[in-house]
């Protein structure tokens, strides 16, 4: 009998994965028979040189886009097998996402940015979600926020209420795309401790794609992608160990 997904311990998995763009002598080869899979409750980071493959990676995991061969689940879906209603469903009801650049709609409050996947979804938080953001909002800072508009917030400010709306529908997996890249030093490493906070606390899964060492030190494990193929897997590790792994590997390449 096949081992799930759920029962490996994992929030979303790749098996097999390649991705080529074009054909003949313009394709380019972005992933490499690559397998992974988050584990279900951590922070994982997704390092790698420019063009080494990952948003492509992000994206499949995503469904934003399908593998050239391979397959990839999020939990126990395949979800290289679902239509494009199914996937937007899928990631309406199960993954989150911090963008760099927060993402937030500009003409709506926090509460409402915080609240907008559940009436994309079709439907008003109940009880226990409401409880659970007012929960999420508390533990991120943002309870006295909730009625301004983005404007009215400081780049930190905006990326928490990012935060707690991708928490907020308890994703099986939260994507955070170079999540701290338009904040300051300071700013970025709250944001990261908060992400972290939200693994240990909640049991939230995230991959997080960075090329910052600093951040991918707040994460349980960092996998490194060069050339479009998983090269490493790093545990939790110091920037300045990270930093020195990442030089070596470019200078050998
Ligand atoms: N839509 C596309 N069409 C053609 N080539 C693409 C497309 N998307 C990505 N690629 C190529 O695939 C490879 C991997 O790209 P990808 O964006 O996944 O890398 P990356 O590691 O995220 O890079 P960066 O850190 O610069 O964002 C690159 O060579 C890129 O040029």
């Amino acid at each position: 009998m096949k081992i799930t997904t759920t029962e490996m311990g994992l929030a979303a998995r790749v098996s097999n994965v390649s991705k080529r763009f074009g054909d003949g002598h313009g394709a380019v080869v972005a992933l490499d028979d690559v397998s992974i899979g988050i584990r279900r409750g951590q922070f994982t980071a997704i390092m790698g040189p420019s063009g080494s493959g990952k948003s492509t990676l992000m994206h499949i995991m995503a469904g934003l886009d399908q593998p050239t061969t391979g397959s990839a689940w999020l939990g126990d879906t395949d979800i290289t097998t679902l239509d494009d209603t199914a996937l937007t469903r899928l990631r309406r009801r199960r993954i989150g996402f911090v963008f760099q650049s927060f993402n937030l709609v500009p003409t709506l409050d926090a509460r409402s940015n915080i609240v907008l996947p559940f009436e994309l979804d079709g439907h008003t938080p109940t009880a226990e979600d409401e409880a659970w953001i007012a929960t999420l909002c508390e533990s991120l800072g943002l309870t006295d926020r909730m009625t301004h508009r983005p404007h009215e917030l400081s780049g930190g400010q905006q990326q928490r209420v990012a935060i707690a709306r991708a928490l907020a529908i308890r994703p099986d997996l939260v994507f955070a795309d170079e999540p701290t890249g338009n904040l300051d030093s300071r700013t970025g490493r709250e944001v990261l401790a908060l992400l972290a906070d939200a693994c240990a606390r909640f049991g939230q899964s995230i991959a997080m794609v960075t090329h910052d060492p600093i951040a991918a030190s707040y994460a349980d494990r960092t996998l490194i992608l060069a050339d479009g193929r998983i090269v490493h897997e790093l545990g939790k590790e110091t920037p300045a160990n990270i930093s020195s792994f990442m030089l070596a590997m470019e200078t050998q390449s």
